[in-house]
């Protein structure tokens, strides 16, 4: 059985469950649940804190596993990404009260609070930066306050955390972070394609939808340019023989564009369908 550790709290475990779900597979009725099989599918899930899931698959006891990428680089673990999941994007970044730092080379010999000590300290190491270090397990925006840090390095989605304490980014940003599938280097467990396969196919049907609509014969080229798809879109007779039907895969956030080029160009009966499932 193919061995996966999935989130089972904070900001990544709701959606990468129902990731899994839309994928297929068993999910847990109970947050409480620790270890899910799904015989079917020969796969069995172990539910674990995010920050955990990089040590478990980095020592090989999991084969695969769901976190940020910012939590996986911070374990500093052997394993890789293989996959970037679509969800839990946030932005690892500097911050300080406001008006106290507009450049990182203002933090040379300053103290640093953050909870992504790995991360922070290959930063600064890469930079040439020597700070001191102060790992904090949350809450870091209180740190500068109390009076343990000058500065943070800390996770920032909407900046309404920063706001409420005073403090505001600085610098370029650290690190873009999403969710990510990680598993080792070297040979694939079996039955990691299909699980590739299967959570591949839910962010195609996330990504795209279907569009059909009719256009006249000699506009088809035209159109075709619009919505190319993903290899040729499909092109049938109708009754009419000056015209034909067109279907095609177009990305979600293109599709009111696209419809309203297709009906300036003379197509008709444009209908948008959303993609359940799919193996591309
Ligand atoms: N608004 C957010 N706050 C915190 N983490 C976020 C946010 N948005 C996305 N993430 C990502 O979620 C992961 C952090 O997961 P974690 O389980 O620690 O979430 P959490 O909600 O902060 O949980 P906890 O209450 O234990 O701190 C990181 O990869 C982080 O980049
Ligand atoms: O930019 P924002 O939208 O405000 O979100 C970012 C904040 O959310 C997270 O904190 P969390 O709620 O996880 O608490 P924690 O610091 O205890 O982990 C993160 O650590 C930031 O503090
Ligand atoms: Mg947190």
């Amino acid at each position: 059985m193919l061995r996966v550790a999935v989130p089972n709290k904070g900001a990544l475990s709701e959606a990468a469950s129902s990731m899994l779900a839309e994928a297929g597979y068993r999910q847990r009725r109970d947050s409480r649940e620790l270890v899910l099989v799904d015989p079917e599918n020969e796969i069995e899930f172990f539910f674990l804190r995010p920050r955990d899931i990089a040590v478990y698959v980095g020592s090989g006891t999991l084969d695969v596993g769901i976190t940020g990428r910012d939590l996986f680089l911070d374990a500093q673990v052997k394993a890789e990404e293989l996959m970037q999941l679509g969800f839990g994007a946030s932005t690892f970044r500097f911050a300080g009260p406001v008006g106290d730092f507009d450049a990182l080379e203002q933090l040379e010999g300053k103290r640093l609070a953050t909870s992504y000590e790995g991360l922070l300290k290959d930063y600064l190491a890469e930079r040439g930066i020597t700070a001191s270090v102060v790992r904090l397990d949350g809450a870091v925006e209180s740190s500068v306050r109390l009076g343990v840090a000058d500065a943070i390095a800390d996770v920032v989605e909407t900046g309404n955390t920063l706001r409420a304490a005073g403090m505001e980014i600085f610098g370029d940003p650290i690190l873009q972070s999403e969710a990510v599938l990680i598993g080792r280097a070297g040979e694939a467990p079996v039955g990691l394609d299909v699980l590739l396969r299967r959570l591949q196919g839910v962010l195609v049907a996330r990504q795209y939808v279907m569009m059909d609509y009719d256009v006249r014969k000699d506009l088809v080229d035209a159109a075709a340019a619009l919505t190319p798809g993903l290899e040729s879109p499909t092109v049938s007779p109708l009754r009419d023989s000056e015209w034909v039907a067109v279907r095609s895969m177009v990305r979600r956030n293109q599709t009111n564009r696209i419809m309203d080029e297709l009906y300036e160009l003379g197509a008709r009966a444009i209908l948008v369908s959303t993609i359940h499932a799919c193996r591309i």
